[in-house]
């Protein structure tokens, strides 16, 4: 029985699921508020598990939990993290179909921890019991959260990229798993905001290593590193520093690095903070320019030393930019900011390609190729729809994640939809959502979307983000999902389905580029370190295309086109979306219950946006557009049957048949607004 417009009476109630003909913003609020304050931290809306971080442990995720779920379906028991893993993995293991659970929030929402509940429930009805490749897994997390977690004012543990996890197993069993890493956030390499700190891994290895150690790679105290020093106090309470770092080497054991590849690893880190400590000063040519020389020659030792570089070609390469020009190299010398850039884009270029090897790395341990053709359950653990007083290029690529991830989700909640109008028998051509494809295509790398434009302008040596500004207002001036600032701010803005965003341009092409210049990365392939070298020939292959002279039969290189952070975060985008839709999806939203971490506090306003931000709100509207009311047909009856006004009902008669005459009393001109379906009768 499907019927529209009515109105249900249990407002008021807490039911585990939030029945979806109640469906408004404030019920579900209020639903949510009424479970939270009764340490209720889940709740479904349909199939996706609403999580409220209680910012306290309770004792729910032990193994009496786990076999509590383990192959139990949805909603048959109260709502659950481990429902969701369980109702996913049983449906992989009868359907051998891929499995997604998309698990997102805004920073501290609760990801991460989810993430690992997930990978835990997984592990442990996992059907090798507790072999190496599933401890290999498990033990990636450590690893990947003391190199891509750092503290920040929203999270004290925040993970600074997006991640895609997939768990490949045959016959229930885990045999293996690949990571896949998303837009790492390099400037908190050289710059953190005040109470901030760097990626954990420095702090980590300068608490825990002997004073022999430190002596080894040149180590001081944290305090002295510029790059670990600007955010204040680097201590977090209730975090154990050298214990972490303890557990990250154990990590390293089970993920076969060896001995060699630890080293270098150590060295890469030691490096970086030498590099920050790298300073310039200001001296006059004989032209009046200002140009830099180096301030010591320490720094330039141990990293040479470290990274077995040239040390002249180091210096150089700090000091001035190298072109050529009809064969010649040409010098020109840097002034401080220049100077400083270089140096800050070296620091970033080693340290996130040392991230993308470690996560190489680990996938060639607990991924074989022959393992990816049995059946996957992935996890996607995401960053946020975000909006802050001042939104940049990382807040539009992330926005753009969201859009698109929302875009899927529609596409997902509309098929269900679909599945259950036609189980019902139901007509349903009247229903048609209103998507954001058109929101998706302004932004895109296709042609004419914004990070199309900003890969174009980025080509250009006399880019600028004026003239990517002036481009995008040109192409897009008149389209209403986009607008110009009133004045002329260095900004434009976009709707989003979350709201309404203004993004300052400021810096969009230096961030977009990204890439160090070319004799960086031929001094780093210089290096008479393997693993060093190997990671920046690895870059400079993708860079840079070369081709056949058919004149001299030599191999010319060509100009290479600046690859982009857009480029690539679109094109794995797309290919995440493409594996994505092959998948079964469940949704996880994470919801963070106040902006203080305060435990089971619950801030009625903070928790609305993110209502609306994690698109739960556009399930309604889609939901809404066409019988969102479904009643069963006892239920219908005992409720309704006053209408038949006494009517005796014989016994023979099926209870469609009973519903149907009791809404045709009603009148032919509400006949339009409800359907009777095929199933409901139970
Ligand atoms: N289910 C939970 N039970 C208890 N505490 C939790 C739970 N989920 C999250 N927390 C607490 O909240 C903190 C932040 O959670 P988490 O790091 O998972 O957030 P996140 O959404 O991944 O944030 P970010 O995007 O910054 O990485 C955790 O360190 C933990 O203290």
């Amino acid at each position: 029985m499907v019927v529209p417009q009515e109105r249900k009476d249990s407002e008021q109630g807490i039911e585990d699921m939030i029945n979806l003909s109640d469906l408004n913003e404030q019920s579900i609020l209020n639903n949510i508020k009424a479970r939270y304050a009764r340490e209720l931290i889940y709740t479904y809306t349909g199939s996706i598990l609403v999580a409220v971080n209680p910012y306290r442990m309770y004792n729910i995720y032990g193994l009496d939990m786990v076999k509590r779920y383990e192959g139990r379906t949805l909603g048959s028991l109260p709502p659950h993290i481990f429902a969701i893993a369980s109702t996913s993995y049983t449906k992989m293991m009868k359907a051998t179909e891929n499995q997604v659970i998309v698990i997102s929030g805004e920073s501290g929402a609760g990801k991460t921890e989810s993430t690992k509940l997930v990978m835990q429930y997984l592990a442990a009805v996992n059907k090798s019991g507790n072999n190496l490749i599933t401890e290999q897994i498990v033990e990636s997390n450590p690893l990947l959260e003391s190199f891509g977690n750092a503290k920040t004012i929203r999270n004290d543990n925040s993970s600074r990229f997006g991640k895609y996890i997939e768990v490949f197993f045959k016959k229930g069993s885990m045999v293996g798993a690949r990571t896949q890493e998303y837009l790492l956030e390099k400037s908190r390499i050289v710059n953190q905001a005040s109470d901030e700190r760097n990626y954990h891994v420095f702090y980590e290895m300068l608490d825990a290593m002997s004073d022999a150690e430190k002596a080894k790679y040149g180590l001081q105290p944290a305090s002295k590193y510029f790059y670990l020093n600007q955010g204040g106090n680097s201590a977090i309470a209730g975090r154990d520093d050298a214990e972490n770092f303890r557990k990250m080497t154990q990590a390293m054991d089970v993920l076969n690095f060896n001995k060699q590849e630890r080293e270098t690893v150590f060295r890469i880190l030691s490096s970086v903070l030498h590099i920050g400590n790298i300073y310039f000063k200001e001296i006059s040519n004989e032209n009046n320019d200002n140009t830099v020389e180096l301030g010591s020659d320490a720094e330039i030792k141990w990293i040479s030393h470290l990274l077995q570089l040239s040390e002249d070609w180091l210096k150089q390469s700090l000091t001035s930019k190298v072109t050529e020009a009809r064969g010649d190299r040409v010098y020109t010398a840097y002034n401080l900011d220049q100077a400083l850039d270089a140096r800050d884009a070296i620091a970033k270029a080693l340290y996130s390609r040392l991230f993308t090897w470690m996560v190489e790395k680990i996938n060639s341990t607990t991924c074989h190729a022959e393992r990816e053709k049995y059946t996957s359950l992935a996890v996607l653990d995401i960053f946020g729809f975000e909006d802050f007083s001042v939104n940049s290029f990382e807040q539009l690529c992330i926005n753009y994640a969201n859009e698109t991830l929302q875009y899927f989700f529609n596409q997902h909640i509309f098929r269900l939809e679909q599945q259950e109008y036609t189980k019902e028998k139901i007509r349903w051509n009247h229903i048609d959502f209103i998507d954001n494809k058109p929101t998706i295509d302004l932004i895109s790398t296709k042609p004419a979307g914004i990070l199309h434009l900003l890969d174009d302008e980025s080509n250009f040596p006399q880019a600028s983000d004026q003239s990517f500004l002036e481009k995008c207002h040109y192409h897009h001036g008149s389209n209403p999902l986009y607008g110009k600032p009133r004045m002329s701010g260095m900004e434009f803005s976009i709707s989003h389905y979350a709201g309404h965003i203004k993004y300052d341009v400021t810096h969009f092409i230096e961030k977009n580029k990204d890439t160090l210049r070319s004799h960086v990365i031929e001094l780093m392939c210089e290096s008479k370190n393997q693993m060093i070298s190997q990671m920046f020939k690895d870059m400079r292959d993708r860079l840079i295309t070369k081709t056949l002279s058919k004149t001299t039969g030599r191999y010319i290189t060509l100009k290479p086109k600046t690859a982009t952070v857009a480029a690539s975060f679109g094109e794995s985008l797309l290919s995440l979306i493409d594996t994505m839709t092959r998948c079964n999806p469940y949704f996880i939203r994470c919801i963070k219950p106040n902006t203080t971490k305060t435990a089971m506090h619950f801030d009625e306003s903070v928790i609305l946006q993110q209502l609306r931000y994690t698109g739960m709100m556009e399930t309604i509207r889609i939901r809404k557009m066409g019988y969102p009311i479904r009643v069963k047909f006892p239920h219908f009856i005992e409720r309704y049957r006053c209408l038949l006004l006494g009517a005796k009902i014989p016994a023979r008669e099926l209870p469609n048949e009973v519903c149907a005459k009791i809404l045709v009393t009603q009148g032919p001109t509400q006949a339009d607004q409800y359907q009777i379906g095929a199933t409901k009768d139970e």
